[in-house]
């Protein structure tokens, strides 16, 4: 072995020109390159991890308010350092579970696409082998001038062109049919998991890991699906390759009578070298091109979000804020690219390097190492081969002898036959090497591929957790104690310990339950009340003090902290200051959340959504557009019918329970009252939260929240009244105070003497 690693030395010096010191310096230099390489990039990422830390933080800091403080930053460094993707167990794990989706069972579609797509690209490998031996031949029969024989040939050439475009464009054709079903898969997949148990809903307001979730489940999941569908074309085909030209060439190099291990271990032994040195200074794209994805999908919000509120930012003209925020967002996607750039230019030079340039001289030192280790001229008439018995070459008997002839048949010009066997080697060596060079650098893709699985794979398990009530909103301190309320925590979070239960006479009652945000803020330590149908509550206090956030426990969009809630199941209607227009016709404003076959099916007709939209004075609107124009509502319809159009809605549905949040704030006075009574009339139990006076008379009941975490549930009458008054006489009597003017003012509302 010393003895061929010295003629190896030497002939390389040779070849190249230079002496041993210069190749060691060489050597070293390159070993030095991939040391400096290995030790600088780590350093560009930690500084890059922190920075990403940093921005979190900073993100989350403007999201918490009363006080919230942030949690050690350090524990969510060691975090997020564990989180990040790359090639791993983590990374196959997850991915296995994506492959799960993707391919239910072994009798799916998918499985029959993959089938054919590895069925065609099988074909295309021995169709391309073919190809090169026919042009082989053509050239031949050019060489020998036999236009007969050059015309055959090119006959053949041509009848072969036809199967082998076809299946180049069926393999395009598969992978993008792959593709596609991977994709329908998933998003079936995270779409019931969107829309399970409110998750939407939860994912963005109670849990805070997902931080853009439409990024996710529109071109995170779009990515994951095409790559995987890529890869298995761009890993499948090198393969069949590999193991082609490896079975040609091992009977080629056996026709020479040379050692079959030195050549395969030379080989094998760079590839596994290359392989390491690759993986060691290889950039974590995974994390990279999940930071592009975060990017991405942030500069997507802060564009949304002027298309959402187009009106107010013209109102305000605020064009120059939000160009600089739109500007920003850019800048910081931009710098990302720009960094990520820098990183592949230099991972691609050594690829490159060692792909290009140490396989070909590897592969060409293996292929002339029986030539030039022979002892002298050539003495053995070389074998006939297995290569040309292979079905590849074609049944032609003209062309196996040609094959013949260029793996060794001609014994009389030995120079030729060594030139023959030297160029039929390369080409197969070259053909299997760039296979190598594909399978390689497929690494790349599926580490950029973790990226995105990592970022599908948490949506999953994030929305699967969160429709089951489990949420994580990190940075949010320990708040074991407030007023009398204890919170319990399991590690970082709030235990959700109260009970739902429903309520089978219709009532609704609330035992000792705490108003708690998402943040862990106590709003109102312990509240008690209880309903009956009919009973309709008007809900009063200073803002922020908890009338919106009741409305939220009752829905069950909050989890309860503690005590019992009693309510009956699908019985309450929230409707909103600002109601939500749905995309769709007038007749889909109306009856939302109902489809057009559930309206058929409780039997309700256009007559009768005609009568509702009479009680809410919005017949002009029917009139003008008919139920089946479709627009954007939400542009068209003024503030005061989109409240009136709510209202319709209720009407509609008629549910047991309305829960009313100023939701009639831009209505006249006179069309009000009459909204109110006529809901009253429909059998609605209302919960309303208001500060018009007027509103008084159609309750029964009123709860009055102070602001401080108390509160007052009594029934609304004449006493009632009586006792406000003197409420109001006594706080004239003490010194003004914010608190005591905001109670005034309160009180002021609630008397009908808010005289402003
Ligand atoms: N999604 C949320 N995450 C964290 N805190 C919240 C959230 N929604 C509301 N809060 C906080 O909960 C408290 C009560 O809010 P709520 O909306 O119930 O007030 P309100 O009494 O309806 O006020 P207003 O009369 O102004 O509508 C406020 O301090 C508010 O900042």
């Amino acid at each position: 072995m010393p003895t061929v690693v010295s003629k190896f030395m030497e002939k390389t010096e040779q070849a190249l020109h230079i002496n041993r010191t210069t190749l060691s310096g060489a050597v070293v230099a390159a070993a030095l390159f991939a040391y400096t390489y290995k030790v600088a990039y780590p350093l560009i990422t930690r500084r890059d991890d922190v920075t990403n830390i940093n921005n979190n933080l900073v993100k989350k800091n403007v999201q918490t308010q009363n006080g919230v403080k942030l949690k050690n930053n350090l524990s969510k460094r060691q975090r997020l350092r564990t989180t990040i993707p790359a090639l791993n167990l983590q990374f196959i794990l997850q991915f296995i579970k994506l492959v799960r989706i993707m391919i239910p069972n072994l009798f799916c579609a998918e499985i029959g696409l993959l089938t054919g797509h590895t069925t065609f690209l099988f074909l295309r490998t021995f169709l391309s082998i073919y190809v090169a031996n026919l042009e082989g031949a053509i050239v031949k029969y050019i060489v020998r001038k036999e236009p007969k024989n050059f015309s055959k040939q090119l006959m053949k050439w041509f009848a072969v062109a036809i199967p082998a475009t076809f299946i180049n464009s069926m393999i395009k054709y598969l992978e993008s049919k792959i593709a596609l079903s991977f994709r329908t898969r998933l998003v079936d997949h995270s779409y019931k998991l969107y829309f399970k148990n409110q998750s939407y809903y939860r994912v963005t307001v109670l849990d805070g890991r997902l931080d853009n979730c439409a990024q996710r489940l529109t071109d995170d999941i779009e990515t994951v699906a095409s790559t995987v569908s890529h890869l298995y074309g761009q890993i499948t085909k090198p393969m069949f390759d590999i193991l082609l030209m490896a079975i040609a060439l091992a009977n080629l190099v056996k026709s020479r009578n040379a050692n079959l291990i030195t050549g395969p271990a030379i080989i094998s032994g760079v590839v596994v070298f290359s392989a390491l040195v690759l993986k060691l200074v290889s950039p974590r794209f995974g994390q990279l091109v999940a930071q592009e994805a975060e990017k991405k999908g942030y500069l997507r919000h802060v564009h949304s979000r002027i298309v959402s509120n187009a009106e107010e930012i013209a109102f305000y003209g605020g064009h120059k804020v939000e160009q600089s925020q739109l500007r920003s967002a850019f800048r910081i996607l931009s710098q990302h690219l720009e960094h990520m750039f820098g990183v592949k230019l230099w991972f691609v030079m050594l690829e490159q390097f060692l792909m290009k340039y140490v396989w070909s001289g590897t592969g060409m030192i293996v292929v002339s190492l029986p030539i030039l280790l022979a002892a002298g001229p050539l003495s053995n008439t070389p074998k006939p081969t297995k290569l040309m018995n292979l079905p590849l070459l074609g049944d032609d008997p003209s062309v196996a002898l040609s094959a013949a002839k260029m793996v060794g048949g001609d014994a009389q010009d030995s120079v030729s036959e060594r030139t023959h066997y030297f160029t039929t080697a390369k080409n197969l060596l070259l053909t299997g090497s760039s296979a190598v060079e594909r399978l390689m650098s497929s690494y790349k893709d599926i580490v950029e591929l973790a990226g995105h699985t990592a970022r599908v794979a948490n949506m999953f398990t994030v929305l699967e957790e969160a429709s089951k009530g489990i949420y994580h909103k990190t940075m949010v301190e320990k708040k074991e104690k407030c007023g009398d309320l204890e919170i319990e925590f399991k590690g970082d979070q709030p235990l959700a310990k109260g009970k739902m239960i429903i309520s089978t006479n219709n009532e609704i009652i609330l035992k000792d339950v705490p108003i708690v945000t998402p943040n862990c803020d106590v709003v109102c330590p312990s509240l008690s009340l209880e309903l009956k149908p009919s009973q309709h509550l008007l809900i009063t206090g200073p803002n922020g003090c908890g009338k919106s956030s009741l409305f939220r426990i009752l829905s069950g969009l909050w989890p309860i902290y503690g005590g019992e809630l009693h309510s009956p199941k699908n019985s309450m209607f929230y409707i909103p200051q600002r109601p939500y227009m749905v995309i769709g016709n007038l007749r889909d404003q109306i009856i939302y959340p109902d489809t057009a076959t559930d309206m058929i099916n409780k039997q309700i007709t256009e007559d009768d959504l005609l009568k509702i939209m009479r009680l809410v004075h919005l017949e002009h609107i029917v009139e003008r557009d008919t139920f089946h124009q479709v627009k954007d509502w939400t542009d068209i319809l003024s503030g005061g019918e989109k409240q009136r159009m709510a209202i319709a809605r209720l009407f509609y549905h008629k549910p047991k329970y309305a829960l009313l949040d100023e939701c009639t704030s831009a209505v006249s006075i006179d069309v009000e009252s009459f909204i109110y009574q006529t809901a009253i009339d429909m059998g609605i139990t209302l919960l309303t939260i208001t500060h018009r006076p007027t509103l008084w008379k159609f309750h029964t009941h009123i709860l009055q929240f102070d602001g401080a975490g108390a509160w007052k549930f009594d029934q609304l009458n004449a006493n009632n009244r009586l006792s406000l008054k003197k409420e109001k006489e006594e706080l004239l009597k003490k010194p003004s105070t914010l608190e005591t003017t905001q109670r005034l003012n309160e009180l002021n509302k609630l008397l009908g003497e808010d005289h402003n």
